[in-house]
């Protein structure tokens, strides 16, 4: 049950992902990316797994925080262990992130269910196996056939009902594209999604996080019309006034916040400053399973549904554990990437979804990632 060690493995992993200038994500050709296998070992020799970037857990944030926290502890102290990773991020200097947290907090959910021979969402307290899931599409681009026009969304739209969606989240166009941001070229790939998949898809827009007020609001409008389910990320999440003022006068449902700091806490303020109708939480963004957790419950004690951001299996398992996610978020996809091909490192999919667009979560033990330990050691880096 102690921790022994906390170590990192990094390796490279092949993809045809790559990030533009503000971080979203697009197709391009195959090439290589750094990776790290975060690996926390107890003295009876269980281990438990989590990937992240390396930087997130490179030498300084293992060496200064996590080991000194972590080493000669239970492993199953996972709330005590949370806490006091979050309390010394306020004296870190800003080099202990929620992304440190929550790549700490899935590898010793991972440790636990792997001990026990059980997924995660099991110990948590399960409340299904499988999840309806929602096709996430990349940020728009400037690639023919790609994701270029609002045709392109259409054409593209069809094809993820065809292979079982019954939601789909868009992502317009956005910086560094070169003419956006532009409501009115997202209520034309809206519109015409929803001309392509007919009443009874569920739609959502993430659009451009920081529009003003009164271009929120137009888009806001414009998505209700549609019959939208929700309106994601309009304006700077950093103004929960902008977001009250926005739930406020618009009828299709405000989601949030992604990206906002603060946790559970700060989610805790939207609800309670009504800055949105649907909470929204996830593991890379709140800090781990363990407040992601939290933030479900929160939101189910004020009769709000909560939605995950992003997939992978530490989303995954959150959302089989609670009753108030309607969806799981699959993605990002794009026309020319097959999002089933999965990941190098990884044996099987951590998601994968059958044709009438449910999720089925893995029986097997911890967080149920397949890990191809030899490709990972074969192109081992540090
Ligand atoms: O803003 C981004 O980087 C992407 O939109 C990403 O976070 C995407 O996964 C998202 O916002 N989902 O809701
Ligand atoms: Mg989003």
């Amino acid at each position: 049950m102690i921790i022994k060690d906390v170590t990192t493995t990094v390796f490279r992993h092949m993809t045809r992902r790559h990030s533009d200038s503000a971080g979203h994500a697009h197709p391009g050709p195959e090439h290589p990316v750094e990776v790290a296998l975060l690996t926390i070992r107890t003295e009876d020799g269980d281990e438990g797994y989590s990937f992240c970037p390396p930087e997130i857990v490179r030498p300084h944030v293992l060496d200064k925080f996590v080991r000194k926290v972590l080493i000669g502890q239970d492993h199953r102290d996972r709330e005590r262990l949370w806490h006091d990773l979050a309390h010394w991020q306020r004296g870190s200097a800003a080099q202990l992130t929620d992304r440190t947290l929550a790549v700490v907090d899935c590898a010793l959910w991972d440790l636990a269910g792997r001990a026990l021979n059980q997924p995660v969402h099991k110990l948590i307290g399960s409340y299904r196996t499988r999840i309806p899931a929602y096709g996430s599409i990349m940020c728009g681009d400037e690639i023919e056939g790609g994701l270029a026009t609002p045709e392109d969304y259409g054409r593209f739209a069809e094809t993820l009902v065809a292979r079982g969606y019954k939601g789909i989240k868009l992502h317009t166009w956005m910086p560094p594209v070169s003419w956006a941001p532009d409501v009115k070229m997202d209520l034309k790939a809206c519109a015409a999604v929803r001309e392509a998949v007919g009443p009874d898809v569920a739609l959502m827009l993430d659009a451009f996080h920081w529009y003003s007020r009164t271009d929120a609001l137009a888009l806001g409008r414009g998505l209700h019309e549609l019959g939208f389910a929700w309106i994601e990320e309009p304006l700077d999440e950093q103004s929960l006034s902008s977001y009250k003022w926005l739930t406020d006068n618009l009828d299709i449902p405000v989601i949030g916040p992604e990206s906002a700091a603060g946790k559970h806490w700060h989610r805790a303020e939207w609800i309670r400053q009504g800055a949105c109708d649907i909470l929204r939480t996830g593991v890379n963004d709140v800090g781990g399973i363990t407040p992601a957790l939290k933030t479900m419950h929160l939101a189910e004690s004020f009769g709000m549904e909560c939605e995950i951001h992003g997939n992978t299996a530490m989303n995954l398992h959150v959302a089989a554990a609670s009753k108030n996610a309607r969806w799981y978020e699959r993605g990002l996809l794009h026309p020319f990437l097959e999002y089933d091909d999965g990941f190098d490192y990884l044996k099987t999919l951590s998601d994968p979804m059958d044709e009438d667009g449910y999720i089925h979560v893995p029986d097997r033990p911890g967080l149920g990632e397949d890990i191809d330990f030899d490709h990972i050691e074969n192109n081992r880096v540090a």
